[in-house]
Formats: C-alpha cells, sequence, structure tokens
C-alpha cells in the first residue's frame, strides 16, 4: 500500500537540454586549426571505439567466468562472514512503527457437514472462543475504519497517518491496559504472560494478543484485503506459486532425524496459534461449495483448469481467512496469536485457567492421564508412586502443579536453545548472539525492552520452513534390530489412536529417530504438497477426497496476513535489495529462481515464504540469510525478554545454582528414554541421525537432571531419582 501510494507521483523531469551555439562561431574557424581539431577528433573517435571493443571484451570474459562461478555458488553455501558484518549490531532489528488496526459479520450459508481435508487445518489452527469474541472487536474496528476512509479522505490520503489520529482515546474496548498492578515478587509465571514484562505488563509476550508486526502490512486496499501485485493486479495463483518452484523433490539430509521436526512443531505450538475467522456457531465454513453467497472471510486457493486437483471435481481450496485481533487505534488488520510467546509448556498447560482446570487431575499436582485398555496411560506408568507422573491420590496442591510447570518451561527452553537452535542456525550465530545456554552460572542480559512478542513474518512465513523438511513417508520400528515398516505421513496425522496399542509408542519413537529429514530447501514431499488430511475412500464411505497443499496455503496466508513482499524482507535484514530477478542469481538456487521469474511478473511480487526458502544456505546453517535473519531475531526476543527465562539469576523467580546445574542436564534423548515403555538404546543428539560420534547408547547411560533439590516438590514427598518424566511427552507424540 505504501508503495502504491508511493507511485502516485506525477512528476515529469527532462533529461536533456540543448544549448544553442551561435552560427558564426562555426563560420569563422575553417583554417588549419579546425583541420587539426577535426584529426583530433577522429583519433578520440578511434581511442574511444578501441576502447569501447576492449571493455566489451573483458566484460564479455569476466561474464562467462561469473557464470561458471553462479553454477558453482549455486550448488555451495553461502558465506557466513558476510552475513555476521551485517549483523554485527543492533540486534533485535527494531521494528518500523508499530501500529495496529476490522469487518462486519456475516452469516454464511454454507458449512461443512461432513468429514473434509479442510476440516484439518480446523483442528491444527483451533480457534478458542475467547479468541472468536475478541476478534468481533477487531471485525468492528475494521469496519470503522473502511467507513471513516470512504466517507471522509479522499484515496491518496495516508492512512496510516489516519491511524494515529484515531487512536487510544477513541476505542477504549480494545486498547489495553498495559499497566497491570504486578506482583515482581511472584515465583511463578502467569499462564497467560501477564505480568513477566513488568513495564508492559499486559501485552509484552502475553496471550491473545496482535503478532508483532516488523514492517508495516501490504494489504491491497490499505485496510485488510489481501496483497496484490505491485501493478494493481491479483498475484499469480498461490497454488501455481507451489507447483513451479516448489516441487516435489526427495533429497534426504541424512545428518538430522525426524525428531527434529518433532521438537520444532512441538515448540512452534508453544509459541504461535494463530486464530482463524469462525461463524458465530463455530460451525466449519466451505468457500468452495455450491452456495452463490460466499462468506466474507473466504479467500480460497485459485485452481488452474489444468490442476491435477481437478480431477477430484473442485472448483478451489478450501482457505478462510485468519480472524482480525482487536487493536488499540483503527489502522490495517493485524492477526491474533492466542498463545503466549515465551517458552513456557503453554502447549501442554494452556494459556487459560479454565482450561488447565480441565487438565488437572487435583490429586498431585500432575494432569489428567489417558488409560488405555490394558491399564496403561500414554505417558507410561511409573513404578514409582511418588515420582508424580502417575495418578496416585495426594493432597490437591497448586504449588506443586506450578512447580512442575516451571521446571517443564525451563526444560523446554534449555533442550531448545541446546539442541534444537544450533543445527538451525548454526553454532558461529548462537555463540554471537549469546544463545547458547551456559555451561555454569546465570544469564545476565534480561532486557525488559525487548518486545519478544512473536512476529507475523515468524508465524506466517519464517518458521514454516519446515515443512519442506518433512518426509513423505515415516519408518516404524518394532525393535533395535528389526527391518522397518513405513507409514505414509497422511496416515500418521490426527491418528494418534494406534499409540493406545503395545508397543506403538515405543516404534514411533523409535522410528522418528531413525528416519532422516529431507533437506531443508524450496522443494517438499508430495504427502505435503498433495495429501495434507487427506480422507481415504474407507473412512468417509464416499469417494475419495482430494488433499490439501500446505505450500499453497502458507503462501495464501501470507497474503490473507499482508505480508510484504520478500524484497522488503531482504532489505529489513540489511541484505542486498533486487531490483530485478537476475539480482537474485547468487543468493537462490538457480532452478528455482528460474521458475520464480517464470511466474511473478514483478521481483517486488515474490511472495516471502518463496522467495526465503529459495535462498541457498548459510555455510554450517541449514537456513538462507533472510531465514536466519527472522528466526534469529525472534529466538534473540524470546530469550533476552523473558524475566523467567530459566537462566535468569533473580529470586525467587529464578532456579538455585544448584538446581540450574540439575536443569542443564536435560537431554530430549533422556525425556524419551524416561517417558517410552520400552526403549533400550538411542543415540544421545536425538535430533540428528545416527553418525560416528552419535550412536546407540543405553538408555540406563543418559544423565538425567535429579529432582532432588526441589524443595517444594519434596515438602509433598514427591520423591523422584529422575525430572525428565516431568517433561511429558504425551502433547509431543499427539500433536
Ligand atoms: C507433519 C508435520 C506438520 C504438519 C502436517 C503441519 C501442518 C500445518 C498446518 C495445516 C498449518 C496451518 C496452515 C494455514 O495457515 O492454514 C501449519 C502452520 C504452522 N506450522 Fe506446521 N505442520 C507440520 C510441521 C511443522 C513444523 C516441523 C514446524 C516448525 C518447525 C511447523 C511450523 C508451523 C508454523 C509456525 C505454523 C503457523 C502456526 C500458527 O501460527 O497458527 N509446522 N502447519
Ligand atoms: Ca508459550
Amino acid at each position: 500500500m505504501v508503495t502504491e501510494i508511493m507511485s502516485h507521483s506525477t512528476e515529469t523531469t527532462r533529461l536533456l537540454t540543448r544549448i544553442h551555439q551561435p552560427d558564426y562561431v562555426y563560420n569563422a574557424q575553417l583554417g588549419t586549426e579546425r583541420k587539426r581539431r577535426v584529426r583530433q577528433f577522429q583519433c578520440c573517435l578511434c581511442a574511444l571505439f578501441l576502447t569501447t571493443l576492449l571493455v566489451a571484451l573483458i566484460a564479455t570474459i569476466s561474464l562467462s567466468i561469473n557464470n561458471t562461478n553462479t553454477s558453482e555458488l549455486n550448488n555451495t553455501a553461502l558465506p557466513l562472514d558476510s552475513f555476521l558484518v551485517l549483523f554485527s549490531n543492533n540486534w533485535p532489528i527494531a521494528d518500523k512503527e508499530y501500529i495496529h488496526h476490522f469487518s462486519d459479520e456475516f452469516d454464511v450459508k454454507e458449512s461443512m457437514d461432513v468429514e473434509v481435508p479442510a476440516i484439518g487445518i480446523k483442528k491444527v489452527v483451533a480457534t478458542s472462543e475467547k479468541a472468536r469474541d475478541l476478534s468481533r472487536i477487531g471485525y468492528v474496528q475494521e469496519y470503522a475504519l473502511r467507513h471513516i476512509i470512504n466517507r471522509s479522505l479522499n484515496r491518496s490520503s495516508n492512512y496510516y497517518k489516519i491511524c494515529n489520529n484515531y487512536s487510544t482515546p477513541s476505542i477504549p474496548l480494545a486498547c489495553d491496559n498495559d499497566h497491570l498492578e504486578c506482583n515482581r515478587f511472584k515465583k511463578y509465571r502467569s499462564y497467560d504472560g501477564t505480568c513477566n514484562n513488568l513495564k508492559h505488563s499486559n501485552t509484552y509476550g502475553t496471550a491473545y494478543k496482535p503478532f508483532r508486526r516488523a514492517l508495516l502490512p501490504d494489504y491491497a486496499d490499505g485496510i485488510s484485503k489481501p496483497r496484490v501485485a505491485k501493478d494493481g493486479k491479483p498475484l499469480p495463483s498461490a497454488r501455481t506459486v507451489s507447483l513451479m518452484v516448489h516441487r516435489p523433490y526427495y533429497k534426504e539430509d541424512t545428518k538430522f532425524s525426524v525428531m527434529l521436526a518433532v521438537w520444532g512443531q512441538f515448540l512452534d505450538h508453544d509459541i504461535t496459534a494463530t486464530a482463524l475467522a469462525q461463524k458465530s456457531n463455530s460451525d466449519t465454513i466451505s468457500c468452495c461449495g455450491s452456495s452463490t453467497v460466499q462468506f466474507p472471510e473466504c479467500y480460497p486457493v485459485e485452481l488452474d483448469p489444468r490442476d491435477p486437483f481437478m480431477e477430484y471435481n473442485v472448483s478451489c481450496m478450501e482457505f478462510l481467512r485468519s480472524a482480525p485481533a482487536p487493536t488499540c487505534c483503527l489502522c490495517p488488520r493485524e492477526q491474533m496469536n492466542q498463545v503466549t510467546s515465551y517458552i513456557d509448556g503453554s502447549v501442554v498447560y494452556g494459556v487459560d485457567e479454565s482450561l488447565i482446570d480441565n487438565l488437572r487431575d487435583f490429586q498431585n499436582g500432575t494432569l489428567k492421564m489417558y488409560i488405555t485398555k490394558d491399564g496403561r496411560t500414554l505417558l507410561p506408568v511409573s513404578n514409582d508412586l511418588k515420582d508424580g507422573c502417575n495418578r496416585e491420590e495426594e493432597k490437591n496442591n497448586e504449588k506443586i502443579l506450578f512447580s512442575y510447570r516451571r521446571i517443564l518451561s525451563a526444560q523446554m527452553q534449555h533442550i531448545t536453545y541446546n539442541e534444537f537452535l544450533p543445527i538451525l542456525l548454526g553454532n558461529k550465530l548462537m555463540k554471537r548472539f549469546n544463545l547458547v545456554p551456559q555451561k555454569t552460572g546465570y544469564f545476565l542480559k534480561y532486557n525488559e525492552t525487548v518486545n519478544p512478542n512473536i512476529a507475523n513474518n515468524f508465524a506466517t512465513a519464517a518458521f514454516r520452513f519446515a515443512h519442506s523438511i518433512i518426509p513423505g513417508v515415516m519408518k516404524m520400528l518394532a525393535n533395535d534390530t528389526s527391518s522397518p515398516e513405513f507409514v505414509q505421513m497422511h496416515k500418521m496425522l490426527f491418528n494418534p489412536f494406534k499409540l493406545y496399542d503395545p508397543g506403538e509408542l515405543d516404534k514411533t519413537l523409535r522410528g522418528a529417530v531413525n528416519t532422516a529429514i529431507e533437506s531443508s530447501d524450496s522443494y517438499f514431499s508430495n504427502e505435503i504438497k498433495s495429501h495434507l488430511f487427506e480422507i481415504t475412500a474407507e473412512q468417509v464411505k464416499q469417494p475419495k477426497l482430494c488433499g490439501l497443499d500446505l505450500v499453497s496455503l502458507n503462501i495464501q496466508r501470507g497474503r490473507d496476513h499482508g505480508l510484504p513482499g520478500y524484497s522488503l524482507w531482504r532489505k529489513h535484514c540489511s541484505l542486498k535489495i533486487p531490483k530485478q530477478f537476475d539480482d537474485l542469481k547468487n543468493e537462490m538456487d538457480g532452478e528455482a529462481l528460474k521458475n520464480i521469474k517464470n511466474i511473478y511478473r514483478n521481483v517486488d511480487d515474490v511472495d516471502l515464504y518463496t522467495g526465503a526458502l529459495s535462498e541457498r544456505p548459510l555455510a554450517e546453517s541449514m537456513l538462507g540469510p533472510t531465514l536466519t535473519c527472522l528466526i534469529l531475531d525472534q529466538f534473540v526476543r524470546i530469550k533476552y525478554g523473558d524475566r523467567f527465562w530459566y537462566e535468569n539469576p533473580h529470586r525467587p523467580q529464578g532456579f538455585a545454582p544448584e538446581q540450574l546445574d540439575e536443569i542443564r542436564k536435560t537431554t530430549l534423548a533422556s525425556v524419551i528414554c524416561d517417558n517410552a515403555d520400552d526403549l533400550n538404546v538411542i543415540q544421545s543428539k536425538v535430533m540428528e541421525g545416527l553418525h560416528s560420534g552419535n550412536e546407540y547408547v543405553p538408555c540406563a547411560s543418559i544423565e538425567r537432571p535429579n529432582i532432588g533439590l526441589w524443595g517444594e516438590i519434596l515438602d509433598h514427598s514427591i520423591l523422584s531419582s529422575s525430572l525428565t518424566k516431568i517433561l511429558s511427552f504425551r502433547k509431543l507424540v499427539t500433536s
């Protein structure tokens, strides 16, 4: 939108001005002097001609050398050092002015009453009642803003100025009181993240708030309509981009195991959960049905008549827009994060007290467990009646629940920064930005001015990079020496029920640590591209329904959220800004760039997801420079901006030094060993494949933290030799 406003300029500039010489100057000078000058002129022309020839020759030679280098470069990693220079200062990157922002509610004629793939999206992106109620304020605000603009202002005005003019006082309903009364000495985090940051106690890191905007949104109408191309015409269909650029391609990366993706998704659900638009009765809406009246929040993905999905008799791919978040001023649409931005176990405990009450067993500070037919719980039954992981009757004590939660979030933080992030970002950047967990002592850089809120770009594009590493087929291993069974990914999704059968949990875990990921690039498995949430004919007793294409959904979601094009994100990250497609030759995979060039009309139109995924990775890392920049920035914020960060020293929130030393012993391997039914061996770095230095070791030999140092738990005589059982992966394996 900003660019549209800027392009309205009508200024024209004359390029040449002719200087008229008086005629007589030439007529009077026809002597020998002139002949000499003519000869000099001819000499100059000659020299100029030769120089041009020489330059052209040099240019041709160097171009051909460059071309050779380019094709070589395209297969190698980008040098990290130049990236480091760009990012040496000023981190986290300052956001552009943070501004906020509508639609009236419609009743929709069409709902989905049968089980269809699109319902999978509704399950993955679950939207709570609270989010639905809040989004109503968002719709009203959006409606009001549109009304004001249509009524009183001419189209060339700057909408963002309007936002500022109509800010805070006019909409007190949606303006959070950022100064909640907080008790700074409270030992435990609140469920919804309030009072973590004492200056911004109701906005920083808290649930049900707009995502942070690192760049102003780019909506077609400046308010909320999905982004369009620079020339004002529609962008190429997200599905076309997916089909042409993000082709199915299988290239394993045996250095890493699927456990990397499992942890990534588990972590992701702790820090982002975008609210979706809903009907007032929360029925699922169909956008591609036969109804002539379409729900206003429908934004289905267009399909080309030659699309392979067409054989299933569909007209488009279902897609519902994300719900608008209420904001403190009348501003363009923002989307709502329903969870806390801190790594705080919200994926396990939730962010609403009402939810946690449903999860608790109110007996010994633990959560309710599922009991299988044969009497097992999904989180395995322990022989130790006092370790807090069983259903033995105990005093109803909230303090123990809080204490477990505090330890669990510390363990999640430790695993994320110790095992997961170094794989994504590389050790050099981890060190440079102080992200490596300390071996001893405390982290002293908590900074209350750092806003940890999850950036819209992170949730909507950057952190979804990992969809590219998901393999189409997962191994299942009955034991350490058996030959594997193979299961297609779409058959595993929303199908945790097999896990309740004896032996299945261990089979799945062995499979996840033994299946290699696909390489992180612009290519995806066909399971993700064509069979997402596919429902087989046996399941629905009707003709097979085609699945979804997650890549198109990701691209469409970026446009829905008004994410600016890829070039602007490069600029945001101080990377070279492409003026034309060929400027990306050295940055991108050659094949991907060729296809990008064929589909988009302008380099500024390229979607962030597509552009960023097509970049070649930086040395020692899994990601290209733009993804590295955006993901690194977010994880710096999550660490530096969390007052309850597990390595922070201040009491009573901080752990005692001896307790912290125990937390530091947590590894995902020990968590898996302690929670599996009968797993004997595992590699100690479970997110990595088996390699020399990362061979199988007996579970019994893996170091674990000791819970004996937590007085509050001991006081209630719940003793355990192992802390790892606290980090239940019940959610991990069923999410
Ligand atoms: C089999 C594995 C996975 C499946 C089936 C899956 C599926 C999905 C779906 C359907 C969405 C919503 C798409 C939409 O916008 O309509 C989504 C969102 C997302 N996914 Fe995945 N995903 C998987 C793994 C991962 C992994 C490994 C990561 C990261 C490491 C990840 C990160 C994300 C993020 C950040 C979002 C946005 C979440 C939100 O804010 O609501 N996903 N995924
Ligand atoms: Ca959280």
